[in-house]
């Protein structure tokens, strides 16, 4: 971290100074590109940045500042007759409520009303603000926010988008603020190979011959002084009633903007054909909002409430390409610690070597670090070269083989790779539900070359395990005890165990109750033969054969060590139990059959002798399978007999 907590009563140190400085000059030039339509870096970058200088100096002139100065364009310049501001920001529950408690406590010391409990709340749109003017109800003139006070005049284009009408319903003079968007569904149709509405906004609706402004949308939220109203709301039923296109808004108590946050946060948001990045909180009386003010063109009544962006800048001191256990190679980034939702970050996911390509990382770059939803942090994007960009390795770190290319990874194909050795190892401790192995345990083995393959694992002796660093000979009786007790392995455990691509448990009993009941079938099927079974299908027909031939020689060493998979009989409570359903039930035929196959049972499409449930909408229909299976000796089940037994049996069914 470039800057730790210092105090203030303190001269901040030269390092302090230098970073606020390079700071405040960077927030500059980004919001010059930014408001241009060609930002440089992502709004969570520049949020992050900006949140930075704030903590090192909270009044700096930089963070006044209101948009951008307007450049040299072909648009004429135009003066705001009423200032555009711009918001302050909160980024959590915490945060609003310290808000509205400090306005409660202003607004209340001038004679008003507590704000709180008489919010207004609309969605916070992610566009371009635009002010727009009507004189005597006739479309008149439209002006961008430009730094504030001026703007740029792109009448001509505001008029052509959706959700501005030529016409007001009533002859009135007047100024409205709104939002130009792009709605995600026109994007999509109409701005190919777009992938950021508001960058497209942004350059579409500056564009001079006005191409593309038909696809924009404007929404709006504010409309200037002129009117005769007393609240946030009645603004807002004005607007609409003039013809006015406005985002989503509700009033409400503080306790009420909390459920909104959250619900937008965790569903609504996602699912809107347009991006919003928070709600806008404002006090609903405008007599409050006067009383409130404003500080640097950013109205106290009124606040930005953002959806939490979990990102911070960070340096890159390393980057290390791990060997994984199934050869893949992933790319980590080392960086200096910087603390994300309460955990102190050091090191952050590339996913794959694609993706170091596409950043153009290297060690020494500022980098944006994020972590949503606890996943694993990951590196975001560059924010500002520092060093060189990273090559890709050629050889694997761990066994030093030349790694290959497969789409977006790098692998390692030794199938003698440490890594490898141990991921295969893994897989089938796990399978096996074999307790006390961990990692470091397993690895001490690959690393000592006790233990190549699964079968080593049963020629492993007391003393060897014992012998390991910090093992000894209660671990080594353990363990190897543990090993023995899963002994034998039904046949589904034992392939699944093999951790084969494509081939976890499910899979594995779906072939044997398709009769694939002994492991010499298995070896003998080709793809075409796995192919036709219901629920798998060509592509992993293929990885199991496939899979299963590479792994020959070895399974062929593990029979020949004993290790052999138990086939007369399936596990899972409704081991050697066979069913038939017929009729229309209530259930989908997919979702009986899997109850009964996941659970160890077999499922048979017709009636014959050795089946032993014939499951039918109703138990004594006289159906010709009901009529064979009474001559056989099948027991006929309806419904309502077939859950009973199943829960009988302690299979949970919903
Ligand atoms: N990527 C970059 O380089 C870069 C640079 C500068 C700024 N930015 C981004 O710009 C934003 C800050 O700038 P800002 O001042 O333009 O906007 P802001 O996020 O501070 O919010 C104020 C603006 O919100 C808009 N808005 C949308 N819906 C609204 C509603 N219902 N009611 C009221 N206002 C509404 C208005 O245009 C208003 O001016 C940040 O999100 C920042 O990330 C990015
Ligand atoms: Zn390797």
């Amino acid at each position: 971290m470039t800057h730790l907590h210092h105090g203030w009563d303190k001269q901040p140190d030269p390092a302090v100074r230098a970073r606020i400085d390079e700071l405040a000059e960077r927030i500059e030039r980004y919001r010059a590109s930014y408001y241009a339509g060609k930002p440089d870096i992502s709004d969570a970058a520049y949020d992050a940045l900006e949140d930075e200088l704030r903590d090192l100096d909270p009044t700096h002139p930089a963070l006044a500042r209101v948009g951008a100065p307007v450049t040299v364009t072909e648009w004429e310049k135009a003066r705001h007759e009423i200032p555009m501001g711009s918001l302050n920001k909160v980024v959590n529950e915490a945060e609003l409520e310290a808000w509205a408690a400090r306005c409660d406590e202003l607004v209340v010391k001038e004679g008003g009303e507590a704000i709180s409990d008489d919010l207004f709340v609309a969605e916070k749109l992610d566009g371009i603000s635009i002010e727009v003017i009507y004189r005597d109800g006739k479309y008149a003139d439209a002006i961008t926010r430009g730094d504030g006070i001026m703007g740029e005049r792109i009448s001509p284009n505001v008029a052509r988008m959706r959700g501005v009408p030529q016409r007001l319903k009533e002859k009135l003079t007047l100024s409205v603020r709104g939002e130009i968007i792009l709605k995600l569904s026109d994007m999509k149709k109409s701005f190919p190979g777009v992938a950021n509405p508001r960058n497209a906004a942004a350059g579409t609706s500056k564009r001079f011959d006005g191409q593309g402004c038909e696809h924009l949308t404007v929404l709006f939220y504010d409309v200037a002084d002129h009117l005769d109203v007393t609240t946030e709301e009645q603004k807002i039923t004005f607007l609409r009633k003039q013809g006015f296109g406005t985002p989503w808004t509700a009033k409400g108590t503080l306790k009420d903007v909390l459920g909104f946050y959250r619900k937008y946060s965790s569903e609504i948001r996602a699912g809107l054909d347009y991006e919003i990045d928070g709600l806008v909180v404002r006090a609903n009386s405008t007599a409050s909002q006067t009383l409130l003010g404003e500080v640097n063109r950013r109205p106290r009544g009124a606040i930005a409430f953002k959806f939490a962006s979990q990102a911070k800048v960070s340096k890159v001191v390393e980057i290390l390409w791990d060997t994984g256990p199934s050869g893949r190679v992933t790319p980590v980034a080392i960086v200096e610690p910087v603390e994300l939702a309460g955990a102190v970050v050091q090191r952050a996911s590339l996913h794959n070597m694609s993706n170091v390509r596409a950043l153009g990382i290297g060690v020494g770059d500022e980098v944006l670090v994020s972590r949503r939803n606890d996943v694993i942090p990951y590196v975001e994007e560059v924010v500002e070269k520092g060093g060189k960009t990273e090559q890709p390795p050629t050889k694997c770190r761990r066994c030093a083989a030349e790694l290959v290319t497969s789409g977006e990874y790098l692998l390692c194909r030794n199938q003698e790779c440490p890594a490898l050795v141990e991921g295969r190892i893994h897989n089938w401790i796990d399978a096996i539900g074999a307790l006390e192995w961990g990692d470091k345990l397993i690895e001490q083995l690959v690393e000592a070359k006790l233990v190549k393959e699964p079968g080593d694992l049963y020629k492993l002796k007391p003393k060897q395990i014992a012998d390991l660093e910090r093992r000894g000979d209660k671990i080594a009786k353990k363990v190897l005890d543990e090993l023995t007790s899963r002994l034998p392995l039904t046949l589904p455990v034992f392939l699944a165990a093999l951790g084969i691509e494509g081939f976890a448990i499910q899979t594995a009993r779906l072939l044997v109750s398709a009769g694939y009941t002994t492991i010499e079938k298995l070896l003998a099927a080709t793809e075409a033969d796995l192919a036709g079974i219901s629920g798998l299908g060509p592509i992993k027909a293929g990885m199991i054969v496939r899979g299963l031939q590479g792994r020959k020689a070895e399974i062929e060493r593990l029979i020949a060590q004993g290790i052999v998979p138990v086939t007369q009989e399936q596990e899972g409570p409704l081991a050697g139990m066979s069913f038939c359903f017929t009729g229309a039930l209530s259930r989908p035929r997919g979702e009986m059959t899997n109850l009964v196959e996941s659970n160890g049972g077999r499922v048979l499409s017709g009636v014959t002798k050795e089946l032993q449930y014939l499951v039918s909408a109703e138990a004594d229909s006289g159906s010709s399978k009901a009529q064979k299976a009474k001559k056989y000796g099948t027991v006929l089940l309806d419904e309502a007999g077939f859950v009973k037994l199943l829960q009988d049996k302690g299979v949970k069914v919903s």
